[in-house]
């Protein structure tokens, strides 16, 4: 390991700031993580919606990848948005081939706004392609109900999702709770042994673009430093909830989240 952690991010670009490489670059910042990144696409994007999405040819994927890996190196990387199956198999080879570690694989498939991020006949290869390679996965409810088949209505069948999941071969899952109603924000980990809960009171804002690829990042800044993965997820559930709690109030939709809102917590500035 360098003397600096290292993070990669292979994700699309979110032209407002709130989600995509924006997000996770700036919580791999916040997070005294040096950040890297490989874009799998373009998205024009403001608080409002997805105006327009330009993919990127897997090559150039690919190239970015070597470009880092080669010469930087990497303590952990995430995914994000991947576009479609081209990209997905070259993520996964490049993976494997610069023996990456560290992965937490976000399984974005559609954001918030209704917009599909990607192709709908790409969505079941995740379980194929990466996830046997994670780390640890991070579904949201929609998602980890295309993963698994399941209808996620209780504790219970979230239980018997995440099981599933770490049986296609990830060490780890966090079907995260944003979705659900209640007065906790409520995120079920599962380390392949033992369940737990991370929990956080649910704050009421419109103001939640970008809070899974805001979580993922900072696990993945926490275990490119060297954080045990319990304790890498449980600093990043601290750190979107600061981020949600300090909203920034920008544009006229589901504004971002405030990446920097930890230091005001821990008053640092
Ligand atoms: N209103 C909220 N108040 C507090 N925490 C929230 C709220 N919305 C989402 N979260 C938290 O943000 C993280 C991302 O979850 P979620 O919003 O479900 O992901 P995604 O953006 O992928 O849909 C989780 O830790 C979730 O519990
Ligand atoms: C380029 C890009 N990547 C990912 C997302 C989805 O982000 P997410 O954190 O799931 O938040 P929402 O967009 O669902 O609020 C995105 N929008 N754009």
């Amino acid at each position: 390991m360098s003397s600096v952690a290292r993070a990669l991010t292979i994700a699309g670009s979110d032209s407002g700031g709130g989600a995509g490489i924006q997000a996770d670059l700036k919580t791999f910042q916040e997070l005294r993580v040096f950040g890297m990144s490989a874009l799998t696409a373009v998205t024009a994007q403001n608080t409002l919606g997805v105006t327009g999405i330009y993919e990127l040819e897997s090559e150039a994927v690919a190239t970015q990848i070597d470009a880092v890996a080669t010469d930087i190196g990497v303590d952990a990387v995430k995914t994000g948005m991947i576009a479609n199956i081209q990209i997905m198999k070259t993520i996964a080879a490049k993976i494997e081939e610069h023996s990456i570690p560290n992965l937490v694989i976000d399984p974005v498939m559609i954001a918030k706004s209704g917009d599909s991020l990607l192709n709908s006949d790409a969505r079941l290869a995740l379980k194929k392609y990466l996830i046997p390679l994670a780390t640890v996965v991070t579904p949201n409810l929609p998602e980890a109900e295309v993963l698994t088949g399941l209808t996620l209505d209780s504790l219970d069948s979230r239980k018997q999702a995440a099981r599933l999941i770490v049986s296609m071969g990830a060490r780890s899952v966090v079907i995260k709770g944003g979705h659900l109603a209640g007065e906790a924000a409520e995120d079920l980990f599962y380390d392949g042994n033992e369940f737990s809960i991370l929990s956080a009171p649910r704050i009421e804002t419109p103001h939640t673009h970008g809070t899974g690829c805001t979580f993922s990042a900072a696990i993945t800044a926490h275990l490119a430093k060297g954080t045990s993965l319990p304790a890498a997820v449980q600093q990043a559930k601290t750190f979107i909830t600061a981020a949600i709690s300090h909203p920034l109030h920008l544009g006229k939709g589901h504004g971002p989240t405030n990446h920097w809102a930890h230091r005001l917590q821990e008053g640092k500035s």
